[in-house]
């Protein structure tokens, strides 16, 4: 559905690229996040995936054509922005009229259910709404637009947890029914990899982790004990994130939460916990950039 080869790309010529030499490729309907720390790449990756940038080298294709000036391709993309353009003057109705313009599989009734459950006035400009109305309003745009490849960029922006709730109800809901490629970048990977079979990670301009979440999601292995203790527990792991505090000594190995470490903090005294994602992806960027554990 989506194929990126040794992508790079630079907004200014003769500036280091901020994207180098990315390789992707999605070839199944799915879910997936796309995770990084800021300034990481991501909005850069998807909107050269959208087209709105051409790469100055390698290729991309959607759905088998290249997105940039395409619009044969972009009859298969929905590419929504963090702060979607949309008209000064347009309500929800024109959106309406615009997404069923533009989408062939436009879903008007999940489009008038998520009006009605996220309290949009349909007469009031949307240039009006509040940051969580308009946020709504790009969410309806986006998964009511059924393109098979669906791209949004910090969807959840701005809206409360009852209504991040909905959201993600309506995704799952939207998505067994017709399943497709939706691709959602965020920084509440907590909230959002339930939803998600797949996980991208962009790091420094490069995707360092391309796997099923349920893969990465049982990784991270905190143990805290005595120095000592902890030191010899841990010898050949792989630590990631080590912090002391007097004879006390916490670290986080990369490694999947197993039998074995129970077994192993068990046998040296030590107290074990699973790490967060969050914690887990921000110790493995860290440590791919060279940065002190
Ligand atoms: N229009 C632009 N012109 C020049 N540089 C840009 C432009 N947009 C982004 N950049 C730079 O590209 C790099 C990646 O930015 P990008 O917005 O893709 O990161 P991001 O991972 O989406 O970050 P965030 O999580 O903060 O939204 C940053 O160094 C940013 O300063």
């Amino acid at each position: 559905m989506i194929d990126m080869e040794q992508v790079c790309y630079s907004y200014q010529k003769n500036n280091p690229p901020i994207l180098n030499n990315v390789t992707l490729h999605e070839h199944e309907p799915v879910i997936g996040a796309i995770w990084g720390r800021n300034g990481a790449g991501k909005t850069t990756l998807m909107s050269l995936l959208a087209g709105h940038n051409r790469p100055d080298r390698g290729t991309i294709q959607v759905m088998g054509q290249n997105p940039y000036n395409n619009l044969s391709a972009q009859s298969h993309l929905c590419y929504i922005q963090e702060n979607h353009p949309l008209g000064k003057n347009w309500t929800i109705h024109d959106l309406l009229t615009m997404g069923s313009h533009f989408h062939a599989a436009w879903d008007q009734q999940l489009a008038l259910r998520l009006i009605e459950a996220f309290e949009l006035p349909s007469k009031q400009k949307i240039s009006k709404f509040s940051k969580g109305m308009k946020t709504a309003a790009q969410i309806m745009l986006g998964l009511c637009s059924h393109a098979s490849v669906t791209i949004m960029d910090e969807p959840t922006n701005g809206l409360d947890a009852e209504k991040r709730k909905w959201f993600y109800e309506a995704l799952l809901e939207t998505y067994e029914e017709n399943p497709r490629l939706i691709l959602i970048s965020t920084h509440h990977i907590e909230e959002v990899q339930p939803l998600c079979e797949s996980l991208i990670v962009v790091n420094q301009g490069s995707i360092s982790i391309h796997q099923p979440m349920e893969q990465v999601r049982e990784r991270g292995v905190l143990l805290t004990g005595l120095i000592r203790d902890v030191e010899e527990a841990t010898q050949g792991a792989a630590v990631i994130e080590s912090a002391r505090l007097g004879t006390t000594s916490k670290v986080m190995i990369d490694d999947l939460y197993s039998k074995d470490w129970k077994a192993k903090a068990q046998q040296y005294g030590l107290s074990i916990e699973k790490a967060s994602l969050q914690q887990y992806l921000v110790n493995v960027t860290r440590q791919q950039e060279g940065m002190k554990v």
